[in-house]
């Protein structure tokens, strides 16, 4: 632990850097299964938020534990970490005045809560990707199901890690039949509709 640290109070502050952008900060938290739809439907609503002159940063799982979390595994007390880190990344992000869309399985209702829990009222959209785990097992992407299912992997959330579901999240997404730009769009446009970018 660190001791004998302070706090400086700088002069340009998070509603400045928001008002120069002129947005809401916010943190557009995308929780759900391995091959639920996070990446791909992060990345279209970045694009739309992008074409509509939105300030944005988009964190992945995969891609930040290539670096930031390169050293965590996957057994409950590392995505713990992982998602505190992230949840830290995030904070900074919004201190910055973005609006920051996060790709992370996030399994544990606490570890997602603890992030709520770091920002300012209404700062915090919990979006849960509900596709079942069948459909997910099935669209495999990346081939992982296979593997775990075979015990080449372990710790494989849904299949011998659990996944905690959303219990009250601002947006519930359960529309696997569709295109992932249908869902993307009718993502933006709650989120629009709410007001939240
Ligand atoms: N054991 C196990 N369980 C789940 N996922 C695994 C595992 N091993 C590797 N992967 C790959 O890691 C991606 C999930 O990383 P996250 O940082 O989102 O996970 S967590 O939030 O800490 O639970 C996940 O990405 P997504 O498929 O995009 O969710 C996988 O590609
Ligand atoms: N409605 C949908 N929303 C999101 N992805 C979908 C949808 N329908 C099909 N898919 C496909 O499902 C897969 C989801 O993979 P990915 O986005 O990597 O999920 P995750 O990041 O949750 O692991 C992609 O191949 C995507 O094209």
């Amino acid at each position: 632990m660190a001791t004998d640290i302070v706090w400086h109070q700088h002069e340009v502050t998070k509603q400045t850097r928001s008002q120069q952008l002129g947005q809401q900060p916010r943190v557009i938290w995308l929780t759900g299964l391995s091959g639920s739809g996070k990446s791909t439907l992060a990345n279209l609503l970045e694009k739309k938020l992008v074409d509509n002159k939105r300030y944005t940063y988009l964190l992945d799982g995969d891609n930040v534990r290539h670096g930031l979390c390169g050293d965590l595994g996957f057994a409950d007390k590392d995505r713990v970490e992982n998602i505190r880190r992230v949840s830290e990344v995030a904070k900074l992000f919004v201190d910055a005045g973005s609006i920051v869309i996060t790709a992370f399985i996030s399994p544990f209702q606490t570890d997602r809560d603890y992030c709520r829990k770091l920002l300012d009222d209404n700062e915090f959209v919990e979006v849960f990707v509900d596709t079942p785990l069948e459909v997910c097992e099935q669209r495999d992407p990346k081939g992982l199901y296979k593997k775990a299912r075979n015990g080449e992997i372990k710790h494989f959330t849904g299949i011998d890690s659990t996944y905690e579901a959303p219990v009250s999240p601002e947006v519930h997404l359960d529309y696997q039949d569709e295109s992932a730009e249908d869902t993307a769009e009718r993502l933006y446009h709650l989120l629009v509709d709410k007001g939240l970018v």
